[in-house]
């Protein structure tokens, strides 16, 4: 951390001495960010002039679960602040109230206007696009019109493509549409550069079809929102009357929109606060810079650092300052327990073993990719699982006139979902096929009831065995039957479970999580699992400043409290050695623990 001469060093448990200037606080994973802001907005609630029933604190943090721990830790305090994710605070404060004054200019249909949601992009609406593409008489072989419109396997380059829709700020912090075009790739073949340029002209005529029909997607919110502030200053100073203070938890993960956003909040009025740590910046591919933290500039910012870490066990942090090299975090006097340990061996074993020496206490196990974590939930071997089994079926199930996907897609979704008891989540996924209308409420209700009374009969059998069920018992008209061929052979022979497998759970709340879904949280016991033994490098060759895959697993091990187990199927004894140099870890192999052995060969 580059720690200016101003940066002043507080704990935890430390109040400012003056509300009234922009501030940000930095600090390492357990420092108590999130403890020091909760008493801080007290703090605000209780010295602060500026604030009655309609002048508000704005609490900002990452995910719905956050939210709730904050609202939770300020108790009956939390009546004068709204806390809430940056997308629905903007939804809330901006979009609704104001989105009518330049709808017609998008093209946006405002009557349908209905919250706003992750949009699946689908190959109808792909090929609307390319049929009244400015470009269209210009697209050549291999990539005509009548090529990417007609060919499956070409409208699925466009489709996949288009699904990369994300925006950005120019130089000139102005609005710009891209699209990533490596997504174009589809079995080893992208689109051309060629075909890629002439299309990317259009990016914008893409999300108009979207809006003509009301659809938002998450995206759009931060869109939106800062072409309402640009072209009616005057939604900032109602902001800025209602908010008069802003704070935002989590700051690094912020996209270039919202720190923009806040930057023009700040201006005047708002007295804006940012906490974060940039080591912990893991979202990039949703837009996050982790430099835009240390160079947030307001008139007046001051900045603080907390250098201790209240969360976790000496041996925990003492890895974690051997990953840091910024600076050290002190751990509290006296809060020791075991070595982490590194466990060679099968993830599955070493996930029962683990739970057995526990003893009926809690394991929260970590995994960098949602299958793996689903993989542990359903107790599934293996390291070599499909996460692609959505794309594949959609790619082998893509004749023009096949419903099929599109509806057995989301019912496996859906039924994951409400098993995991995201009943809200599981619903929206079946309105996707069957509209937003009340006809479409009730028939997603009986779909979903259908499915998870009788998921026993499907989970364990060939995707075919759950289709049939649809056929004959949704209700649901029109599901062809299969003739010979890829389809059919798919259908026969891909197991459900290796699609539920692929299912993202938003907020999972199970033991079996992704790190990216465990920022801002801590468990007693953490096991990280890692699929090969290069992705320890993070404690080897730590460098935090230029990998985001070593800053995510620093997050990983830094939610432990009390014990961190790491686990990997295979060590060379060179790697295992000079791990064990270091002094920090155990490491035991699984077949020698089997005879209580911590020895390395
Ligand atoms: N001053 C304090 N007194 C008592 N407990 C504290 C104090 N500060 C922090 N804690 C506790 O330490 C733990 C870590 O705090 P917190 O979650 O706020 O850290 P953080 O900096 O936000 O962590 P991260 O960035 O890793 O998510 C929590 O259990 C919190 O209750």
């Amino acid at each position: 951390m580059d720690m200016s001469l101003e940066t002043v060093g507080i704990d935890s448990g430390d109040k400012l001495d003056d509300i009234e200037h922009h501030f940000r606080v930095l600090a390492g994973p357990g420092a108590g960010k999130t403890y020091w802001l909760v008493n801080h907005i007290k703090e605000v609630l209780h010295n602060s002039k500026r604030l009655d029933k309609s002048r508000k604190v704005a609490c900002i943090t990452y995910t719905n679960t956050a939210v709730e721990i904050i609202r939770d830790r300020l108790g009956s305090s939390s009546n004068q602040v709204e806390v809430s994710t940056i997308h629905s605070f903007l939804y809330r404060h901006i979009i609704k109230p104001y989105l009518h004054f330049i709808a017609d200019d998008y093209g946006f249909n405002i009557s349908r206007l209905d919250g706003h949601d992750d949009i699946l992009i689908s190959r109808s609406m792909t090929r609307d696009w390319l049929n009244q593409h400015t470009n269209q008489s210009s697209l050549k072989n291999p990539y005509s019109l009548k090529q990417l419109r007609d060919f499956p396997e070409n409208l699925l380059r466009v489709t996949s493509w288009l699904s990369s829709i994300r925006y950005n700020l120019d130089v000139n912090n102005e609005l710009v549409t891209t699209a990533d075009r490596t997504k174009s790739l589809i079995n080893g073949r992208p689109l051309s550069k060629v075909c890629l340029e002439l299309l990317e002209i259009d990016l914008e005529a893409f999300k108009r079809l979207h809006w003509n029909k009301g659809l938002l997607h998450h995206d759009d919110v931060l869109f939106f929102s800062f072409q309402i502030i640009k072209n009616h200053p005057f939604v900032l100073d109602v902001l800025r009357t209602k908010f008069p203070y802003f704070l935002i938890d989590e700051f690094q993960d912020s996209s270039p929109i919202q720190v923009e956003l806040l930057r023009l909040i700040g201006e005047k009025e708002t007295i804006v606060g940012i906490i974060g740590d940039k080591a912990q910046s893991i979202f990039s591919f949703q837009g996050a810079d982790p430099s835009q933290f240390e160079s947030f500039e307001l008139e007046g910012i001051k900045d603080y650092w907390i250098n201790t870490n209240r969360r976790s066990t000496q041996e925990v942090i003492n890895l974690l300052n051997h990953i840091r090299c910024d600076f050290k975090q002190q751990g509290q006097d006296g809060f020791n327990g075991s070595k982490p340990i590194i466990y060679i061996g099968d993830r599955l074993e070493v996930l029962h073993k683990i739970n057995n020496e526990l003893s009926g206490k809690c394991l929260i196990t970590l995994s960098w990719q949602n299958i793996t974590a689903n993989a542990l939930k359903k107790d599934v071997e293996g390291v070599d699982l499909n996460y692609k089994l959505f794309d594949d079926l959609k790619k082998i199930d893509s004749s023009n006139n096949s419903s099929r996907p599109r509806l057995i897609i989301p019912c496996i979704k859906a039924v994951e979902l409400c098993r995991e008891k995201k009943i809200k989540e599981a619903l929206n996924e079946l309105k996707r096929y069957f509209g937003r209308s009340n006809k479409g409420k009730r028939d997603a209700l009986d779909l979903l009831f259908l499915l998870n009374s009788r998921y026993d009969e499907y989970c364990n059998k060939p995707l075919m065995t759950l289709y049939n069920i649809l056929q004959t018992d949704s209700g649901i008209d029109g599901l062809s039957n299969f003739r010979a061929g890829n389809p059919k052979t798919f259908y026969d022979n891909t197991n459900y479970k290796g699609l539920a497998l692929c299912v993202n759970i938003i907020e999972d709340t199970s033991n079996n999580i992704t790190i990216h879904k465990s920022k801002g949280a801590e468990f007693d016991n953490v096991l990280l699992t890692l699929n090969s033994e290069k992705e320890l490098d993070f404690i080897t060759v730590p460098n935090l400043d230029e990998s985001e895959e070593h800053r995510l697993k620093y997050v990983a091990i830094s939610r432990a409290i009390q014990n961190l187990f790491i686990t990997v199927p295979e060590l060379s004894k060179k790697k295992a050695e000079l791990i064990e140099n270091l002094g920090l870890v155990d490491i035991i192999r699984l077949d020698d623990s089997l005879t209580h052995s911590t020895a390395l060969n």
